[in-house]
């Protein structure tokens, strides 16, 4: 399918390099805008082929999918621009968090066929998540097709819209507290005496692991960890210093202030 992407930066970049990767589209099926030339220039350097559209209009008229990968700020007048002249637009996609399906078909002429995903980072290496709502023109073929390109970058699940700032702050902003767990947990590594290499392998490789035993074992997390956890041994006293410092509540209180600020977004 042709497919386009406004907007080359840290998400529509990981995401478009997910799906080339993948296969999921062929690098000559696929237009890029970006106002910064740079990120398109990077783009084509690694994926001959890829078409550098010399607009967002010409992109949205190249293609049958567009994904919209600007911050959410820019989105709707993004799509007002789109829509100038009536113009049909093809499946429109977009990642922005905190902007509303509803927002974006006010913009859009009638019948504007638009999903809105929210994707994370790790779509890079097709390791991703990716949570999508279809909005009211949207075809079960639509569907289908925006599935089959997102489902190259990982596992695509499909959820209310008013589940959306939930997801958002979960699997969206999540790489982020993986990477700031794993630096701390390096951290006390070399506080204890390990090469900084050495213990980011072990921290990377042990968040790795669990998550994966985790997938395929099906048990529940708890179980997992009382696996770890033998009676008056050394991950018990972990555990507890962990408890000490407020570790489940501070997860909890993050996953809160994401979905807050998600809703002061909304409508901005
Ligand atoms: N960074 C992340 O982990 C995630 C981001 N998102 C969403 O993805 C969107 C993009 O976020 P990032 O990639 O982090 O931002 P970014 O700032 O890295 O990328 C935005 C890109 O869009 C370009 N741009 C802006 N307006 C444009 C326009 N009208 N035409 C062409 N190019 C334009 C900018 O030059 C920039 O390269 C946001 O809406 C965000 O909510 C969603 C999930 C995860
Ligand atoms: O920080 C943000 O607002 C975006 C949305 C989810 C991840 N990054």
């Amino acid at each position: 399918m042709k497919t386009g992407i406004i907007g080359l930066g840290k998400m529509g970049g990981a995401l478009l390099r997910g799906m080339l990767k993948s296969g999921a589209v062929a690098p000559q099926d696929v237009w890029v805008y970006d106002h910064h030339k740079e990120n398109m220039a990077a783009l084509q350097a690694e994926h001959p082929g890829v078409h550098e559209a010399e607009s967002e209009e010409a992109a949205a008229d190249a293609v049958e999918a567009l994904v919209l990968a600007v911050k959410p700020h820019a989105v709707l007048p993004l799509i007002s621009a789109l829509s100038e002249g009536d113009r049909e637009l093809p499946l429109l996609i977009s990642i922005a968090a905190a902007v509303t399906l509803d927002e974006m078909e006010e913009r859009a002429c009638d019948g504007t066929r638009i999903v809105r995903a929210m994707p994370n980072t790790p779509c890079m290496v097709l390791s991703g998540v990716i949570a999508y709502s279809p909005g009211t023109a949207v075809t079960d073929e639509d569907e289908e097709a925006a599935r089959r390109l997102l489902s190259g970058c990982g596992s695509v699940f499909k959820v209310e819209e008013s589940r959306m700032n939930a997801v958002s702050a979960i699997s969206g902003c999540g790489p982020a507290y993986m990477f700031t767990a794993l630096d701390a947990l390096s951290d006390a590594g070399v506080a204890m005496g390990l090469p900084r290499k050495t213990a980011l392998e072990l921290a990377a490789g042990t968040m790795l692991g669990s998550a994966l035993m985790l997938e395929q074992t099906g048990e529940h997390p708890m179980a997992l960890r009382d696996a770890v956890t033998s009676p008056g041994g050394t991950t018990i006293a972990a555990l507890n210093a962990l408890d000490e410092c407020g570790f489940r509540n501070a997860w909890i209180q993050a996953v809160k202030s994401a979905v807050r600020r998600a809703e002061e977004m909304e409508g901005n």
